[in-house]
């Protein structure tokens, strides 16, 4: 895992002696890098520093159980500010960082900001979840679900500072929402870049069952409103994932799109549904895929000993990028990134097997998709561990892509839903 050097500017009340990932105690004036800050999560759930030891850690986190809570009215209220946290990623002021973060084209890796917005959504979800009273916390908090980034200007600079900030904005009985904010510095001012959404949620020590959170009480009209918004985010998730064309057809406008995409490419000549034509300026979803395959080292694990959710994003997203950049000829900007499903954890010594197609296309817009599963070689049975969903904008129009086969063209609408719900709101 190779995470950013952050600086943590301010917790919720004082930096002098607030606990900012459930028992982490800040020194006045001293602000801790990332390696302190991983230390300290480390500390947190009783994590190994080598692998070697990660048995006899994972089976030290094993007594813990006994401090889970049984019922989530036995937790105390937490409020919004106990979970508020700033991380300076301090890009200008410390040269040596950048490297870590450059592009060759002299832009940030967003790859490397997806793994820093993950380390920070489960720093201020250990912050809502802190319990003074235990030095290790029985609760294994895990990314559920990017729910949404919506980029607010495409260009990153690698030489100007980067402000991270962020708290809990709803929790469920088990789950947590987060939402995080990220500004860069520049003309004599932090300017917003982008707005997050993730879901977390907690489990037991062994990482084998859902373990509650404490609830939050919203404090003032602003504070209700965003828990509100959580609340409707739940349920618009359910629905989404109900209307799923995995489970059900698509709509008559839909159908109606995909016999139109349909006819518009069958050979007038021939009149057969057999004979297929790419119309001009168009290319195949089968041409425009990329395939990639990661070993999962255990350097690239989490503090569960699984492989890091911020690892995942980087990699489906520079295959994403790769893809969209060889489909539009040019290099492509991220406008939005949503509904990132974390299904299953991702074992340290899997093969895993990414694929990123592109299945819409709509102007100077490109929709990507990847797919990540892991492959047991021995059994040879895949698995789904993660689907990611990328919305590019290139400087110019772009090809139309066309689905060939009754499963691409629902590749093709579901593209276009993410696409119309992230751009088209
Ligand atoms: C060293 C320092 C470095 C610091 C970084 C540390 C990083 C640690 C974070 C990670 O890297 S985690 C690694 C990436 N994530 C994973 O591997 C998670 C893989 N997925 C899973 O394990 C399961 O799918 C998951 C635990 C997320 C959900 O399992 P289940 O579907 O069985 O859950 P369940 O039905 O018990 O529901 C539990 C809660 O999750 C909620 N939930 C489940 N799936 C969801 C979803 N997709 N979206 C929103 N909420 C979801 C569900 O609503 C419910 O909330 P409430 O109790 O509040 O109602």
């Amino acid at each position: 895992m190779l995470s950013p050097r952050f600086l943590l500017l301010r917790s919720t009340a004082s930096l002098t002696s607030r606990s900012f990932s459930g028992g982490a105690v800040l020194k006045q004036g001293k602000a801790p890098d990332m390696a302190e800050v991983r230390n300290r999560l480390r500390e947190i759930v009783g994590a190994s520093t080598n692998w070697s030891d990660h048995q006899q850690a994972m089976s030290e986190r094993l007594s813990l159980s006994d401090m889970l809570a049984k019922s989530q009215d036995d937790l105390p209220l937490k409020r919004m500010k106990d979970s508020r946290l700033e991380v300076h990623l301090p890009l200008g002021s410390e040269p040596q960082l950048r490297e870590k973060y450059l592009t060759f084209h002299n832009t940030v890796r967003f790859g490397r900001i997806l793994e820093d917005l993950d380390s920070l959504a489960v720093l201020i979800s250990y912050s809502h979840t802190h319990n003074p009273a235990l030095k290790k916390t029985p609760l294994s908090i895990v990314t559920a679900l990017v729910d949404k980034i919506d980029m607010r200007q495409h260009i990153i600079y690698p030489d100007c500072d980067i402000k991270f900030s962020g708290h809990v904005t709803w929790v469920g009985k088990t789950s947590i929402e987060a939402k995080m904010h990220m500004s860069q510095y520049q003309n004599g001012a932090y300017s917003p870049i982008l707005d997050a959404t993730f879901v977390m949620v907690a489990r037991d020590p062994e990482n084998k069952r859902a373990a509650y959170v404490n609830p939050l009480k919203p404090e003032g009209p602003e504070e209700e409103k965003l828990f509100q918004e959580g609340e409707a985010n739940k349920v618009r998730r359910v629905e989404l994932s109900t209307a799923s064309l995995l489970k059900v057809a698509p709509t008559d406008e839909e159908r109606k799109i995909v016999h139109g995409l349909f006819l518009n490419t069958l050979d007038t000549k021939t009149v057969s549904f057999r004979s297929r034509l790419l119309p001009p300026n168009s290319v195949w979803m089968e041409d425009a895929k990329l395939k990639g395959l990661e070993i999962c080292h255990p350097q690239e694990r989490n503090i569960f000993n699984r492989i890091f959710g911020g690892f995942l994003m980087r990699k489906a997203y520079e295959l994403g990028w790769a893809n969209a950049c060889s489909f539009g000829g040019c290099r492509p900007s991220l406008m939005a990134v949503d509904d990132i499903l974390f299904q299953k954890p991702v074992e340290i010594g899997s093969l895993l097997l990414l694929s990123s197609q592109v299945c819409y296309t709509q102007g100077n817009h490109i929709q990507v998709r990847v797919h990540s599963e892991v492959f047991d070689p021995l059994t040879r049975q895949h698995n789904t561990t993660n689907v990611f969903h990328f919305t590019f904008i290139s400087d110019r129009e772009v090809p139309n892509i066309i689905p060939m086969t009754y499963g691409e063209s629902m590749l093709y609408l579901d593209g276009k839903r993410h696409f119309n719900q992230t751009v088209e709101p």
